[in-house]
């Protein structure tokens, strides 16, 4: 019965509708009062519970709120202009005239009202607005301020046992101490308070006027926790909108060693190939820098790409870069006269046929690999050799030129639809990069192939053409190498051997991974977009390790055939390792030691797939080169 009852009383629903702003008699308040209405008809009849709810929805402080609900909601929709701006004055000149009216309660309750401090406060934020007045306003400045004083700031720092993160310097000319710099992510920084170019007044309430830097730093550096600066603020704060760039550190850097950092405490050491963020460059000689393995830290201090040009060309004839070499015992033999290397002809002809057979049935495989052969390999050799000659007391010919110090690179992550990224392997002579490469291609020969190398020889009966090698003339072979189609090339015996960068798109175009050794020398000519090289370095373990491991190994000379290592050999691999990786190893991606001949091959294994399927940092140019051709 209720719901009927109910149902009867209330306005219908069309009238409902329509907003309650328009027809105020349609809100809450008036859909109460007929509630109410209702109510009393079951009040009279004395319902369970009627009572309570008759008395909830008839106490005054709920109709008085739903009142002020429904002006809210009639003021809602309309602008709003206040009808004045000065509703504060309108007020004061009220309670004047009331206190000159003779007084009625009335009167007397107005004047308290316009009296009471909330209501005051109402009014002020009401003019407030109603006069769009939101800026703060400052008490004007009294007109008798010297023209030379300066606005001062006072900051405290909360230090923390942590480093200010911000170096000073005296200025040339007028000898103030100046805020030089403000490391990233340090705690001045952070505090987003202290700007390179503020001049320093006070630190910790003693002046540091007449001041060396030094006794500045003195003083820093007692204070524990708390430090108070009262500065001059630059008058245009340096803004950073420098995008951030990751470079690869071409050369190492050791701030400690370097007398000419402006803070060797700021300084970020680093090693050839470490990865670096530069997030500032605003300064022409010191840039600040993280190190992407190390983010969590602040930034550092490095020298800019144009300064540290200029101290590795300082540094230049100090320091041994010797070219990489072979071992010694073949080059004092190759180093020797023609004579000898007709000695040992027979014995290499000999035993490239042994090769051969190795090649066809040694390794009880049905496949064929190319590009193992003792001739190539030796070849290659002597053309460094000869190129060390030829450098040999030649004053121009020792230049060696001085490349950017940082190399800009950005994430490069192979899309399957891409082609596999040529793998190289690294490595001084003997330490078992072409083992290890062998091994590789065994593993999976469907998908791990050699280049098929180019040479001027002859073809044997036995071979073919594509197969062994490619077979080519003299001038052809030479014209591949002006036209810097040949990633290395040697000479050996009369005879050219190489590979060409055409091989090696060959095997990636079958959509193969392709796994060639290079000598270091040449690493720059494989470093293109096209070929986009990941290159692995093969480093020997340490001598007692090598010793015990290399007791049957075999190493590969012109001259003797199956020789075994000898301590000295050993000796010698291991500082060539040191001398390429000192010269080169800022372009090596991964370095793998070669003790343990099976670990080396899984940790070969892996890092292939890494290269192939994880992102890697490469050169940003390889990856502007291919937006453009594509
Ligand atoms: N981890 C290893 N344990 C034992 N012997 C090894 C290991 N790696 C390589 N060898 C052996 O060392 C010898 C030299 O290896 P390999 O011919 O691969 O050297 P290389 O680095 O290719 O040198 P080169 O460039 O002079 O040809 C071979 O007899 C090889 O079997």
């Amino acid at each position: 019965t209720m719901q009927s009852d109910k149902g009867a009383g209330l306005p219908d629903k069309k009238d409902m509708k329509r907003s309650p702003a328009s027809y105020p008699e349609n809100g809450p308040s008036q859909i109460l009062r007929l509630v109410l209405q209702e109510l009393n008809l079951f009040y009279s009849r004395d319902v369970n519970g009627v009572c309570l709810l008759y008395d909830l929805l008839h106490s005054p402080w709920l109709q008085a709120l739903l009142k002020v609900y429904d002006c809210l909601q009639e003021f809602k929709e309309r602008k709003l202009v206040p009808a004045t701006p000065h509703a504060q004055t309108l007020s004061f000149e009220v309670v004047e005239i009331l206190h000159a009216t003779s007084s009625s309660p009335e009167i007397q309750e107005l004047k308290q009202i316009l009296q009471a401090p909330h209501f005051k406060a109402l009014l002020s934020a009401h003019d407030t607005v109603a006069q769009k007045d939101f800026e703060p306003l400052l008490p004007p400045l009294s007109d008798n301020i010297p023209e030379s004083e300066e606005a001062m700031k006072i900051i405290c720092l909360v230090k923390n046992q942590q480093p200010l993160g911000a170096t000073i310097k005296r200025h040339e000319m007028t000898g103030d101490i100046l805020v030089a710099r403000v490391i990233h992510g340090g705690l001045a920084e952070r505090s987003g308070l202290l700007y390179a170019g503020d001049k320093l007044v006070e630190v910790n309430g003693v002046s540091v006027e007449g001041l060396d830097p030094e006794q500045v730093i003195r003083i820093l550096a007692m204070s524990r926790g708390t430090v108070m600066f009262k500065v001059v603020p630059v008058s245009d704060p340096p803004v950073n909108n420098q995008k951030m760039v990751y470079v690869r550190a071409m050369t190492e850097y050791w701030p400690r060693e370097d007398p000419t950092i402006p803070c060797a405490d700021a300084g970020l050491p680093f090693q050839k190939g470490d990865i670096l963020q530069i997030v500032d460059q605003n300064d022409a000689l010191w840039w600040q820098a993280w190190k992407i393995s190390d983010l969590d830290t602040c930034a550092g201090l490095i020298p800019s790409n144009h300064l540290l040009k200029r101290k590795q060309r300082e540094f230049w004839w100090s320091q041994a870069y010797p070219p990489h070499t072979q071992l010694k015992s073949t080059i004092s033999i190759s180093m020797e006269e023609e004579d000898d290397m007709k000695i040992d002809e027979k014995c290499v002809e000999a035993e490239e046929l042994s090769e051969d057979k190795e090649e066809f049935v040694g390794y009880g495989q049905k496949f064929f690999i190319a590009g193992f052969r003792r001739s190539m390999r030796l070849g290659r050799r002597k053309s460094h050799l000869s190129q060390l000659r030829a450098s040999v007391g030649c004053a121009s010919g020792c230049y060696n030129p001085v490349g950017a110090a940082y190399e800009e690179v950005v994430r490069y992550q192979r899309r399957p639809s891409d082609k596999h990224r040529l793998i190289v392997l690294v490595g001084p002579s003997g330490v078992g990069v072409n083992e290890l490469r062998r091994h590789l291609i065994e593993l999976n020969p469907n998908h791990f192939q050699s280049a098929v190398p180019h040479t001027t020889r002859s073809k044997k009966s036995y071979e073919l053409d594509g197969r062994e090698y490619h077979y080519v003339s003299k001038e052809t072979f030479e014209s591949l190498m002006y036209s810097h189609r040949m990633l290395e090339y040697g000479e050996y015996k009369g005879h050219l051997y190489g590979t060409s960068v055409d091989a090696v798109q060959a095997v990636l175009d079958e959509g193969k991974t392709c796994v060639m050794d290079l000598e270091p020398q040449n690493i720059q000519t494989a470093r293109t977009h096209e070929l986009k090289p990941y290159f692995i370095f093969i480093k020997p373990s340490n001598m007692s390790c090598m010793k015990q491991s290399r007791k049957n190994a075999k190493i590969i000379t012109d001259y003797f055939v199956d020789m075994k290592f000898k301590d000295e050999d050993l000796q010698e691999m291991e500082e060539l390792a040191q001398k390429m990786e000192t010269q080169f190893g800022q372009f090596f991606d991964h370095v793998i030691v070669n003790d343990n001949l099976q670990e080396a091959c899984a940790q070969l294994l892996s890092a292939v797939q890494k290269a192939q399927e994880e992102p890697q940092w490469v050169p940003a140019t390889w990856l502007s080169s291919d937006t453009e051709s594509g």
